[in-house]
């Protein structure tokens, strides 16, 4: 394959920021990657793993003279970042960030970049509960969707940053950043908020051990405490930037839990039985469609009754 960008600035140095290195590397798609993280730990670690060519102290020492600058700090941390660089920015340079919220982003980040410079938000859907510069690998985005974000910006940019996420693997969707941010609401931030709630409350029940939560996980339960292991000032900044998106689907979410709820009390399995195949259909509809790679097939033709 041949380089994408010539230089490509790293800014911040946790999981999704070393995958992206491992797999620009793994594609020859960049000719230099300089990265930058806010601890000397940090970026000490990311000069042994070695995913690097260069390493600096700061964020704007990285991104001079860089051709894409990509932002992969926490989302609350995102402007701070855009207004160390925003001076440096070389004219015509491409940035982008990786958070997993878009509108808070674009608000905080795009007041500081100056003119001439293209800024085309981005969201890999894909992740694990790590974190950190030695918890990137190269096949993370390989098959999984990233969502770009174009933003009025200009097509000829656009098109460069989408060539960069496919040759890392990825299939690319445009969406409007609002849009984005209820779908994620949806898809992602309420999920992980509802596996954070039931770990708690698995551990609030003092009459349950913790060795119990563990032998008898069923795999639902196994992945919650898989999910409520993800990283904690990721997640706070998720929640707090978007808040209006995250509020809708959880109060939704509380209606209908509270109509389960009651279905339980009164004893109307008529209600229980209707919403779970209502469940089921949507569950089966998203694996015929072909959107579920990893769904192993569990019988679709077989009835059960
Ligand atoms: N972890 C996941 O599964 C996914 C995360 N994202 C998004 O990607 C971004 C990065 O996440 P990860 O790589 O998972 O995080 P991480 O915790 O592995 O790495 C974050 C990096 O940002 C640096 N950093 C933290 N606070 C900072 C601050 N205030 N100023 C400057 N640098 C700071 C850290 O030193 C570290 O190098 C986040 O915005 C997150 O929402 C997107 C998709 C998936
Ligand atoms: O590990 C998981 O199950 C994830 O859901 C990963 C993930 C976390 C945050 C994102 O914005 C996108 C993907």
């Amino acid at each position: 394959m041949s380089v994408i960008y010539q230089r490509v600035a790293l800014i911040g140095l946790g999981l999704i920021a070393s995958s992206m290195a491992h797999a620009m590397r793994r594609g020859g798609l960049v000719g230099e990657i300089v990265g930058t993280a806010r601890s000397a730990e940090t970026r000490d670690i990311a000069r042994e793993v070695g995913f690097c060519d260069r390493i600096v102290d700061t964020a704007a020492e990285a991104a001079e003279g860089a051709d894409l600058v990509v932002l992969a700090v926490p989302v609350g941390a995102m402007g701070a970042v855009a207004q160390e660089i925003g001076p440096v920015l070389k004219a015509g340079a491409t940035v982008t960030d990786v958070g997993s919220v878009k509108r808070a982003v674009i608000d905080a980040v795009a007041p500081h970049l100056p003119a001439g410079v293209h800024f085309i938000p981005g969201h890999p859907l894909a992740g694990t509960e790590h974190s950190g510069p030695r918890s990137g690998f190269a096949e993370l985005y390989d098959n999984r969707w990233c969502i770009l974000v174009p933003n009025g910006a200009e097509e000829v940019a656009t098109q460069r940053l989408c060539s960069l996420w496919q040759s890392m693997g990825a299939n690319v969707e445009m969406m409007d950043a609002d849009h984005h941010d209820l779908v994620l609401a949806v898809t992602s931030h309420a999920p992980h908020l509802i596996a954070y709630t039931m770990v708690g409350v698995a551990d609030d029940l003092g009459r349950v051990t913790d060795t119990e939560v563990i032998n008898y996980s069923a795999a639902g339960f196994r992945d919650f405490t898989r999910i409520a292991a993800s990283d904690p000032t990721m997640w706070r900044d998720v929640f707090l930037t978007n808040k209006d998106a995250t509020l809708e689907i959880l109060g939704r979410f509380t209606e209908e839990l509270f109509a389960l709820q009651r279905a339980i009390r009164t004893g109307d399995g008529d209600h229980l039985f209707d919403y779970f195949t209502r469940t089921r259909a949507i569950r089966r509809g998203i694996i015929e469609a072909g959107q579920d790679t990893d769904a192993p097939d569990f019988g679709r033709s077989v009835k059960h009754d």
